[in-house]
């Protein structure tokens, strides 16, 4: 492993580094091919948003003030990262920030948080935080209001030109006691292999930490010199624990129309922005199945040659933010009907969370299967594409398999989420507790 300071640390196969992980200080990020921790801040990127023409000259201003604050250094140091969060609604600020030191590591490390777990599976951290419980878990908006929401949507899909548009809910549950950060990103990334694993600060200000963490599947950018790769999903299932079942929901999603057209949307918008920067942009003629611990879901790998390999993936992300994916079509559309259908803020989920170095290089990942934590309480975030076609019991019960991500690391059973709240399973499985 190596800090911007040029220090060296092993590289073994187990790592206890997330005990480093601060709360409001540490930014984290593992995909397949970089990873690394970052302390302090050298450089805050001033408030700026994805609407003010300005945004990039912003971020490279901070950029010059790092370098300038890092030249009394030695010659070992490393070129400076920009990393943080950028929220779903492009006019709220950004939360970005230059590390004052970055600590890689070989992604293919086991994460741990410390030596005992290093040696043994750590499953979840029901277990590795003896005792604590969940004080209270509540649907917000509850099963029936989401299913609503979906209903009116597809009424608006008759009467409109709106074509998709993504309803998404939280899922509170709060502990009688603060839980690591630290463990829930190892227990992420363990049983995430391929997921993009984040924790990052989403504090609004001093006075209420946050921390958004997550294990996301789907790539909005990356770029390294002239290439870029795009990797949209559109289109879901759940896995199933029986084989049989699990392949033939697999199937029955490539083969859905409704999903295919949800699919299609996302990739030809994505294409039309791509095209103007690029002079090769591939893509395979139809989508491919990708798998979550969770989920199954509709997957494009677009890949695409830079016409000018200065472009940042930043001035991408900025392009293409927010995509049909996560937002809908057409966008201002989608938009609008969002903030009047969704009744939650969205904050940083469905934004996008990741890196870029002076050269633009970089990956940003789309913020899904995530939680905010905030003291004792947990947010998860969960969102389901509406086209027509769409089912609200089906729409609803995709959001509570998407959760699922998180209540696995959190030791959550279903069986209990259900207990406790309105997740938006069949009502004959649904035993209330008073
Ligand atoms: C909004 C979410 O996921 C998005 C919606 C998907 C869908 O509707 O099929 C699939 C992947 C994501 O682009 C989420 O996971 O919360």
């Amino acid at each position: 492993m190596l800090s911007y300071d040029g220090e060296s640390l092993d590289s073994s196969e187990n790592s206890n580094i997330l005990e480093e992980f601060r709360e409001g200080e540490s930014f984290f990020f593992r995909s397949e091919e970089f990873a690394f921790l970052t302390s302090g801040t050298l450089v805050k990127v001033p408030d700026t948003n994805l609407t003010c023409q300005s945004f990039e000259q912003t971020v490279m201003r901070t950029f010059e003030q790092a370098k300038h604050l890092m030249s009394n250094k030695t010659a070992s140091i490393e070129p400076p990262l920009v990393v943080g969060a950028i929220p779903f609604d492009r006019t709220k600020p950004v939360n970005l920030r230059i590390p004052k030191s970055v600590k890689r590591f070989d992604p293919q490390t086991r994460l741990s948080v410390d030596a005992v777990e290093a040696t043994h599976s750590l499953s979840s951290v029901k277990e590795v935080v003896s005792n604590w419980t969940t004080t209270h878990m509540r649907s917000v908006p509850n099963g029936d209001a989401y299913k609503q929401s979906v209903s009116q949507a597809l009424d608006l899909f008759a009467k409109t030109e709106l074509d998709k548009v993504v309803l998404a809910r939280t899922l509170e549950i709060g502990c009688d006691q603060e839980l690591p950060v630290s463990k829930l990103i190892a227990r992420l990334a363990q049983s995430n292999p391929n997921g993009f694993i984040f924790a990052a600060d989403s504090s609004l200000n001093q006075l209420s930490p946050r921390t958004l963490f997550g294990a996301s599947p789907e790539l909005l950018i990356s770029k390294k010199g002239a290439k870029v790769f795009s990797n949209p999903l559109a289109g879901s299932a759940a896995r199933s624990t029986s084989v049989t079942e699990d392949c033939n929901r697999a199937e029955a999603l490539l083969r859905s129309t409704k999903d295919l057209h949800e699919h299609a949307l996302v990739i030809e918008s994505i294409v039309d922005t791509l095209s103007p920067y690029c002079k090769k942009l591939h893509l395979p003629g139809k989508p491919s199945l990708l798998k979550t611990p969770t989920m199954w879901h509709l997957s494009t790998l677009i890949q695409g040659e830079l016409k000018d390999s200065e472009t940042s993936s930043l001035s991408l992300a900025k392009a293409l933010h927010p995509t049909p994916a996560v937002c809908g079509n057409p966008t201002v559309m989608a938009r609008e009907t969002i903030s009047r259908l969704e009744h939650i803020e969205r904050g940083f989920f469905t934004g996008t969370v990741g890196w870029s170095d002076i050269n633009g290089d970089g990956e940003w990942s789309v913020t899904i299967r995530c939680a905010e934590k905030q003291a004792q309480l947990l947010k998860l975030y969960a969102g389901a594409g509406i086209v027509e076609g769409s089912l609200p019991d089906l729409e609803l019960a995709e959001t509570a398999a998407k959760f699922g991500t998180m209540l696995n690391a959190l030791g959550i059973s279903y069986s209990d989420a259900i207990n406790y709240s309105d997740m938006g399973m069949s009502t004959s499985t649904k035993t209330k507790v008073a």
